[in-house]
């Protein structure tokens, strides 16, 4: 495949996604441009020996002097505590505010370099290099960064844009099979929400995806990269069209927490997150049982889980009300006008509600 590169033209801050297939390459090409003379690689214990040196070299390549902050692994470790560890490590090591802080691992460490990049000495530049399929589709574009509260996903943030996201499809090939299909519940999330015919091409092309064909691949990456550019760049901080981008998150952020952070992965929850989206959506009368039947085939194709947990109806309520899109205690869900066309639901009654959820 040729480098692929697009623009984020978010409000706040434009910036480029490299998507090649050498991270290597992407690095040793551009990093120079996009990081400051001193920089902290964060990344975690098991991304470390995978990838840290790659990394290191494209730095001292580019004359940036950086050293290293390793975190535990797992959504469980996506805490205060960690977010310490980093500025433990961040403070030991003198950054400066011109520090750059860089990314290196899936949607966990993302979201935590960028809240702490956003909070340390009030904003210090950081750089996306993501390396699991959901996090290069998704996580490292658009600035939402959080860490996670026991009672709910994601409840301390900020919106804080990267200055480069660099995505090697190489990375994706140490990548185990069920993070890579919990990425394509994301993938498919696009789909849904947005482009019927990209819907298409999941279906006639999952084989090809899945056995990490890089011509599609870096197809699919692309497109999601810009279907989510396109949205950031009308709406960064979630006022309108980017809740489309929360599909089935309210029943699996809901699912996650009830679990257990990383009980389910989060790809899997938004999966089965989804189905209770299209069941919501029949019952509103936007879509027939064929639609959901067709979104559960391609779930099942990308070796996702299509039904959700049955807490009792209660438990479900009280996680959903956590819910960032709740608007003065009122509950709102996004549902499908059609497949490939996403809206916001209200007036979502807890009768409703038990007739979609299961529940005991
Ligand atoms: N900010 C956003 O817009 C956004 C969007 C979607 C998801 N998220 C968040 O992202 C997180 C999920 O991200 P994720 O799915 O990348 O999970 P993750 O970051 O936990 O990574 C999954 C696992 O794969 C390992 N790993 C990463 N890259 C690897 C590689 N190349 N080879 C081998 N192992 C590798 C990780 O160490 C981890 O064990 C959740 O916390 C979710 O809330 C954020
Ligand atoms: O970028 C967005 O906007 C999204 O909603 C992307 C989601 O896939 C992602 O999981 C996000 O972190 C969920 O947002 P939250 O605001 O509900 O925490
Ligand atoms: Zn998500």
């Amino acid at each position: 495949m040729k480098p692929l590169t697009l623009t984020v033209d978010a409000p706040s801050h434009q910036y480029p996604i490299f998507i090649e297939s050498s991270l290597q390459d992407a690095l040793m090409r551009q990093l120079a441009q996009y990081s400051s003379k001193k920089a902290a690689i964060v990344t975690n214990h098991t991304i470390a020996p995978l990838y840290l040196e790659q990394v290191q070299a494209a730095c001292k390549a580019a004359g940036v002097d950086a050293f290293s902050i390793i975190l535990p692994d797992g959504e469980e470790y996506k805490t205060w505590e960690s977010l310490n560890l980093i500025f433990d490590g961040l403070l030991t090591n003198h950054a400066e505010r011109s520090t750059t802080l860089i990314a290196l691992g899936g949607g966990v460490i993302g979201d935590m370099v960028g809240f702490a990049a956003a909070t340390y000495q009030r904003g210090a530049p950081f750089i996306q290099i993501p390396t699991t399929l959901l996090s290069q589709v998704d996580s490292s574009v658009g600035g939402k960064t959080a860490i996670n509260h026991p009672l709910g996903k994601n409840m301390i943030g900020a919106f804080y844009q990267p200055q480069a996201v660099f995505i090697g499809l190489d990375t994706l090939k140490t990548l185990p099979e069920r993070e890579f299909a919990a990425g394509m519940a994301e993938v498919i999330k696009y789909a849904l929400l947005g482009d019927a015919e990209f819907l298409n091409t999941l279906e006639q092309n999952i084989s090809a995806i899945q056995a990490q064909e890089q011509d599609i691949l870096a197809q699919v990456i692309f497109h999601c990269c810009k279907m989510k550019a396109n949205i950031v760049a009308q709406d960064e901080k979630e006022h309108g069209v980017r809740a489309y981008l929360n599909l089935g998150h309210t029943f699996g952020h809901a699912i996650e927490t009830e679990m257990g952070y990383g009980v389910w992965l989060h790809g899997e929850a938004v999966a089965a997150g989804m189905v209770l989206a299209c069941h919501l959506s029949e019952h509103l009368g936007h879509i027939n049982a064929e639609d959901t039947a067709r979104v559960i085939r391609l779930l099942e194709q990308a070796q996702l889980p299509t039904q959700a947990p049955d807490f009792d109806l209660d438990t479900w309520i009280a996680h959903m009300q956590h819910d960032k899109k709740v608007i003065n205690g009122e509950m709102r869900f996004v549902v499908l006008e059609r497949l490939g066309k996403a809206a916001m639901a209200k007036g979502i009654t807890a009768e409703i509600l038990a007739n979609v959820i299961p529940h005991v």
